[in-house]
C-alpha cells in the first residue's frame, strides 16, 4: 500500500577513512557533565547519574551547514560536544559491555534556545521548545572508536568567528562514555543508529546570524555551522 506522504530519509553521518555512511535512528543527550559548565548555569552537578534529554533525528545537520537563525528565540546558544555513536545492541549493560558497545566518535553542537529552556525550567517544563529545535543537533563525521583510541584528554574546543568560546579536555567529563552508555542502557535498547551527546564544556554564550562556529575534538573531523 503506498504511503500517503513521503517521508523524509533519516540523516547519515560520513565515517573517516571510509564509504561507509553512518545513519542516525536517535538522539540522546547528556546534560550537566562538566562541573564547569554546571556552575556557570547556577546549577550543581549529578556525580551519581547522568541525566537526558532527547533531540528528533530531522532535527539533524551535516557539519558545513548553512542554517537560519531559528524562530521564537532571542537567545540562541552554542553547546560544543563530544559525540558517541552506538555500533552493538546494548541493554542493561556493564561498563566493560558498554565500551564494547561504541562504534565511535565525533564531534557535535547542541544548539540551544537558552530563553525558552530557562522559562521551561522556570515553570517545571520539559526543556524541548529549548533543545529539540531544527538544525540545532550540527554532527560531524564519525571517528570508529579503534581509530580514536582511549578516551582520555584529548581537546574540545569551539570558536565563533575565530574567537575561542569554548576549550576543555575530555578527561573532565564527569560521566564517561562507558559509563554514560551503560547507564543510558538501564532504560533503552540501545543499538547501531543512537547517538549520544555528551554534555558541554564551559563558555556556552549566544550567536547571531552571520556567526560562524568551527569546533574540535582532537582525533575527530571538526564541525562546522553558520548561522544566516
Ligand atoms: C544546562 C544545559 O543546557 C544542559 C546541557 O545541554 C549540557 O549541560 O550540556
Amino acid at each position: 500500500m503506498p504511503d500517503l506522504f513521503a517521508a523524509p530519509d533519516l540523516p547519515r553521518l560520513a565515517v573517516r577513512g571510509s564509504a561507509d555512511r553512518y545513519p542516525v535512528v536517535r538522539v540522546f543527550c547528556v546534560g550537566r557533565n562538566y562541573a564547569a559548565h554546571a556552575a556557570e548555569m547556577g546549577n550543581e552537578v549529578d556525580r551519581d547519574a547522568p541525566f537526558y534529554f532527547t533531540k528528533s533525528p530531522f532535527h539533524v545537520a551535516l557539519t558545513g551547514a548553512t542554517l537560519p537563525y531559528p524562530p521564537g528565540t532571542q537567545d540562541y546558544h552554542h553547546e560544543m560536544e563530544f559525540v558517541i555513536a552506538i555500533g552493538a545492541p546494548i541493554f542493561q549493560g556493564t561498563r566493560d559491555a558498554a565500551g564494547a558497545a561504541i562504534f565511535g566518535y565525533g564531534a557535535g553542537l547542541d544548539m540551544t534556545r537558552r530563553d525558552l529552556q530557562g522559562a521551561a525550567k522556570d515553570k517545571r517544563r520539559p526543556w524541548d521548545l529549548g533543545k529539540d529545535v531544527e538544525g540545532s543537533a550540527v554532527l560531524a563525521p564519525l571517528t570508529r572508536a579503534v581509530d580514536f583510541g582511549p578516551v582520555a584528554d584529548q581537546r574540545i574546543h569551539l570558536t565563533v568567528n575565530g574567537e575561542i568560546r569554548q576549550d576543555a579536555a575530555l578527561s573532565e567529563m564527569i560521566h564517561d562514555c562507558a559509563g554514560i552508555v551503560s547507564d543510558l542502557s538501564k532504560f533503552y535498547h540501545l543499538a547501531p543508529g543512537d547517538i549520544i551527546l555528551t554534555g558541554t564544556p564551559a563558555g556556552v554564550g549566544p550567536v547571531v546570524a552571520g556567526d560562524v562556529l568551527h569546533g574540535e575534538v582532537t582525533g575527530c573531523d571538526p564541525v562546522d555551522l553558520t548561522l544566516t
